[in-house]
């Protein structure tokens, strides 16, 4: 029989195992069939003869899948299929329908596996819930129902997601229900959800819900429930060995895609670890590198909510998302970070599992995953670093190691999977940059394959003012048709994949670009856009700033995030109000004389060591230069109309030259290396004075009061993080409250 022609859709297990029989020995053919002649056990590397079996199907239109659902696949964007849903939907679409038990990397589609299995077994005339796959967390739970919402969009296929929280007003009917088990148990207990008809029941992260003793439990019993025997499928990246059994059991005479432990990590991910003395260098070494450090988004494992708290008093932008959080918190926290608004996601293994946000590019465990029982979690462990590299892009991943027991656990790790797992220097951040760039910039080169979906911006009408295409893969601007929109107004093309900024010369109305987080490394095409206010180029290539001339109208210019080097080319952007800079190479403040009407300037995350030229500024209200290298508040004589000044973590040791800048309202001096405070009582307008992670000792009361305590427009003095004596504090309080009758909070714990 011909198997591994091209055309072969389907194959008959058996079959498959007779193939081998001429060609393989005797142990191949146990390993492959098993004992009991039921289990088929494909391995999915090393092994030619099972490559051609295996690999037949390299298209998704060889799957019969039908036509709504096909559209839904082109919906999603896929152009063929990745390695497991080759392999396994040929068999999971088998009829009579077989159990899987599939395992792949983290990253590599399993969820198109079984939601496309899943809608094809659905007969979408009968009204009745026909699948129902569990996951682990309502925010996977969340992300899986999206993905079943996209796919069978062309189709009359309903789906419900049920977790915690869920309004359970009537019966659920969707064809689909996907959710957490402790909220389906409930749901077809109370009768809300009829199982009588269920014909595919899935287990994602199926090690983690069969192992949990509570989910093991629920599943179980939602398994129990279900009347007829529907296909079972489990998915997950890992099974320790521990729930095998279980697994075999839960799902009998299942087809097995696995794994060989070398062949679990993920290739693109790049292992790193910073070996700390202490606890608390820990905290030190993670806040460094995060001022240091330019990543698009950011996922930090660690045990305790403390992290979290800490590094937003001491001025770092992070959310947190635990298990204790209310679900309408855990949603906005997670849709926030999934949408790009937040780039430091703090959480605990909770997120451990199945979260898929392709821009996170580097996963920190801050603490190493932990068995209940101690010793590291492995599994735990390739599930975090997981969450970047995802389908074939690179990552970083880093461990932080400060005693005897994170060391052991990072060995193990390291021994476990054979992988290596290198050495970043705590002391040299330089030398970290540069590794961690050079990483960067490897995986920015990577050529970008993506090609723009034909027809995308069909549904917005001719006259059409705002066009929003974000995360749409587009990957050049002038298949999109734009000379279509002569209104057009706003572009927002957030989050794409364009490399050249070209097609939007027709464009005679538009007022604003956004361009956030695409491959941009040249400015090009813009200069004609005579009516643009708003250009944003964040999350780029830049390298230079130039062809962004003569653009009178322009107010906000947003360059955040790109590689240049040097202020340049903005001589005739005299209208520009707010520039934005943050988190680029500048070493210089030069060549902004001519922004006269500058009333904001972010220069935040760069390498400035000094304030200078900044005189002609005589409009600009906010000033950011944290995270720089200023040793000195000075040079800002001229900025007579400066009201918020941000110079957090610097290495700021004196705080001198503000005389001028009588308007002040916000300074932020905070996590400098400043020993006392002076020149500051002639700011009569000080509402909010920051100078939290600093070197105060006790004898700074005097001065504090000498300095401060005629101020009576302050509120806020936050002082936390100062070497001052705790027995103290109580006096100090005191002590100001006598003589700073307006303060409302002084933070100095
Ligand atoms: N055939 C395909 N072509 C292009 N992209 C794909 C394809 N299949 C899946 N993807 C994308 O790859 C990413 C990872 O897929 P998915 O989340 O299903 O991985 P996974 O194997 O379930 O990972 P994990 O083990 O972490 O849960 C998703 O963004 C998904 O949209």
């Amino acid at each position: 029989m011909e198997i591994h022609g091209q055309n072969v859709v389907t194959y008959k297990l058996k079959d498959l195992v007779n193939s081998l029989e001429d060609h393989s020995s005797e142990t191949e053919r146990e390993r492959l069939m098993g004992r009991d002649g039921e289990t088929v056990l494909i391995s999915f590397a090393g092994n030619n003869k099972l490559d051609q079996l295996t690999s037949s199907i390299k298209r998704f239109e060889d799957l019969n899948l039908r036509e709504d659902i096909l559209t839904g696949v082109y919906e999603m964007k896929y152009s063929a299929p990745s390695k497991i849903q080759e392999r396994a939907l040929p068999l999971l679409l088998e009829d009579p329908p077989r159990n899987m038990i599939g395992q792949s990397q983290s990253g590599t589609g399993k969820t198109a596996a079984f939601v496309l299995t899943i809608l094809q077994r659905v007969d979408p005339s009968l009204p009745v819930t026909q699948a129902i796959c569990l996951a682990p967390t309502r925010e996977l739970a969340r992300q899986i129902i999206d993905v079943v919402g996209t796919m069978s969009k062309f189709t009359s296929i309903t789906s419900t997601c049920v977790i915690k929280n869920f309004d359970f007003k009537e019966k659920i009917s969707s064809h689909v229900v996907v959710g957490t088990p402790g909220s389906i148990l409930y749901a077809i207990r109370s009768r809300h959800l009829d199982t009588r008809n269920i014909k595919v029941f899935v287990l994602d992260e199926a090690d983690n819900m069969l192992e949990q003793n509570g989910l093991g439990d629920q599943s179980l019993r939602i398994k129990r429930a279900i009347v007829k025997n529907p296909q079972i499928i489990l998915f997950s990246a890992t099974y320790a060995t521990r729930v095998e059994k279980f697994a075999s059991q839960f799902a009998p005479d299942a087809v097995k895609l696995t794994l060989k432990k070398s062949e679990l990590t993920v290739e693109g991910i790049k292992q790193f670890y910073m070996d700390c003395p202490s606890a608390n260098s820990k905290y030190d070494a993670l806040c460094n590198f995060y001022d240091l450090l330019t990543v698009s988004q950011s996922i930090i494992f660690c045990k305790a909510n403390e992290i979290a708290r800490r590094m937003t008093e001491n001025g770092h932008t992070v959310v947190s998302l635990h298990g204790g959080m209310c679900s309408e918190e855990r949603d906005l926290i997670m849709d926030g970070f999934r949408y790009g608004e937040f780039k430091v996601l703090i959480t605990t293994n909770v997120l451990s599992r199945g979260i898929d946000i392709l821009q996170v590019s580097l996963v920190i465990n801050y603490d190493m995953p932990e068995l209940p029982e101690g010793g590291v979690d492995v599994e735990a462990y390739l599930h975090r670093v997981g969450r970047t590299g995802r389908f074939g892009r690179t990552g970083v991943s880093l461990n932080f190691v400060h005693d005897k027991d994170s060391w052991d656990k990072m060995n193990f790790v390291e021994k476990y999977f054979n992988r290596p797992i290198h050495r970043l220097s705590i002391d040299d951040l330089q030398e970290t940059e540069r590794i961690i760039n050079t990483d960067a910039e490897d995986s920015e080169d990577e050529p970008v394959t993506e090609t723009t979906e034909e027809g995308l911006l069909d549904d917005y009408p001719d006259d059409t003012t705002e066009v929003d295409a974000i995360h749409m893969r587009v990957a050049d601007i002038p298949s999109l048709g734009l000379e279509r929109f002569q209104n057009l107004q706003r572009l927002c093309l957030r989050q794409n994949f364009i490399i050249d900024v070209k097609g939007l010369e027709g464009l005679k109305e538009l007022k604003e670009l956004d361009l956030y987080d695409n491959k941009i490394s040249r400015i090009s095409g813009v200069n004609s856009l005579q009516t643009l206010e708003s250009l944003d180029l964040s999350f780029n290539k830049i390298k230079h700033i130039k062809h962004i001339e003569n653009l009178v109208n322009l107010k906000d210019l947003y360059f955040v995030s790109n590689k240049i080097s040097k202020i340049e080319n903005l001589d005739t952007l005299v209208n520009v109000t707010n520039l934005e800079l943050g988190a680029n190479r500048i070493r210089e403040i030069q060549n902004l004389d001519h922004l006269v009407n500058l009333e904001q300037l972010w220069l935040g995350k760069n390498k400035i060591t000094k304030l200078e030229n900044l005189g002609a500024l005589r409009n600009l209200r906010v000033l950011s230069i944290q995270s720089n290298r200023l040793t000195k508040l000075t040079g800002l004589e001229g900025l007579v109309n400066l009201e918020e000044l941000y110079t957090s973590h610097n290495a700021i040791e004196k705080i001198e030259g503000l005389e001028n800048n009588h308007k002040l309202t916000i300074l932020d001096v905070a996590s400098n290396k400043l020993t006392h405070i002076e020149n500051l009582s002639h700011l009569k307008n000080l509402e909010d004075f920051w100078a939290n992670g600093n070197q105060f000792g006790n004898e700074c009361f005097a001065e504090l009061e000498r300095e401060l305590g005629n101020i009576k427009t302050l509120q806020t003095v936050y002082l936390e993080g100062n070497p001052m004596q705790l027995e103290n504090m109580a006096t100090y309080r005191n002590k100001v409250r006598l003589s700073l009758p307006n303060i409302q909070r002084i933070d100095a714990t």
